[in-house]
């Protein structure tokens, strides 16, 4: 497997991880780097072991085997100061309390050595204006915007960021990743697991796929796509052709009769689209609603799946 490395230094490495609980092996052998201003997002299906290689990570599990480092420490030993230098918005954390948000925010400081001031980190979060709402009383998408800023308040060098946009809406998910990248580029390293390949698009530098307790792929997004081999689809409406007699330049192309539509499948767009544009001048019928769809994430993180999840360990 071809891996993409960083020359910056790694604030997280983990090798040769084995984890087993009630005799069912959860992680076997697996691994990954973060380096300084890294975002790396671990991918996998429900139950790939996502959740239980951050816990061992976070120094919340203490796995059977292998190596982790951890800003310098093996976390299932590292001291309370450790800790401190550490983020994590977990995926169920949602903070419970009767104090108000800033009573709350003020409290929390107290926890850290050198911590962002109350009005800063609240503003980060846009909830500045519910400085005196009581915790208890947040909505939803307020309260975890709430977790993020407990996670950001100690300034960390590191931050764990487990399904970190669940129930947030859309503008308050786009200001979040912009946040975020604005921690990336002060040199703070995150590791993201998400099932919003959104997410990982708009913010991972690197993508790290487990299935089964394994690492399996490990790339950029773009990095990922390009190996992935997918073809595009040239999709346009013809009026004059309804599927039966067709030019030869459609031979290959499929033909949807309830809509009208035809779809190319290829690898140069760009040459599927003069070839056609050729043909209709020539043969006389319109490219109408032509459109271009290259492969999202998506299609690409499906398709690696469904060969993994079939192909033998
Ligand atoms: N304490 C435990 N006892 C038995 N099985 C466990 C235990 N903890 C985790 N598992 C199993 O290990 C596997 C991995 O679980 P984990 O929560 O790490 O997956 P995940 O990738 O985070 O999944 P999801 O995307 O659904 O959150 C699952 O099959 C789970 O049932």
């Amino acid at each position: 497997m071809r891996q993409e490395r960083t020359s910056r230094e790694a604030v997280l490495s983990a090798e040769g991880i084995g984890l087993s609980r009630a005799g069912v092996t959860v992680l076997a052998d697996a691994g990954l780097t973060v380096a300084e201003g890294e975002v790396v997002a671990l991918l996998g299906p429900n139950g790939a072991g996502k959740t239980s290689l951050v816990e061992c990570l976070e120094g919340f599990q203490r796995p059977q085997s292998g190596r982790i480092e951890v800003l310098g420490r093996d976390p299932w030993r590292a001291p309370g100061h450790w800790r401190a230098r550490i983020g994590a918005v977990l995926q169920d954390c949602r903070i419970e309390s009767e104090l108000t948000v800033g009573e709350f925010t003020a409290m929390t400081r107290g926890y850290y050595p050198d911590p962002l001031p109350v009005q800063d980190v609240l503003a980060a979060v846009g909830l500045e204006g519910l400085h005196r709402r009581r915790v208890a009383k947040l909505s939803g998408g307020e309260r975890r915007r709430l977790d993020i800023a407990m996670a950001l308040i100690g300034r960390p060098e590191l931050v764990f960021l487990d399904e970190p946009t669940t129930g947030l809406d859309a503008q308050a998910r786009r200001d979040l990743w912009e946040m975020l990248r604005s921690l990336r580029t002060d040199g703070v390293a995150m590791l993201l697991t998400t099932h919003l390949l959104e997410e990982v698009e708009a913010l991972a530098d690197r993508v790290v796929i487990l299935v089964r307790g394994r690492v399996r792929r490990e790339g950029t997004v773009a990095g990922l796509r390009e190996r992935s081999g997918l073809p595009a689809r040239v999709g346009f409406l013809a009026p004059e052709l309804t599927g039966g007699a067709r030019p030869p330049a459609l031979s290959e192309a499929e033909y949807d009769a309830p809509t009208g539509r035809w779809t190319l499948t290829t690898h140069d767009p760009a040459e599927a689209v003069q070839r056609l544009s050729a043909a209709a001048s020539r043969e006389g019928f319109s490219l109408l609603d032509l459109a271009v769809r290259t492969p999202t994430f998506e299609d690409v993180y499906l398709d690696l799946l469904r060969s993994l999840e079939v192909a033998p360990r």
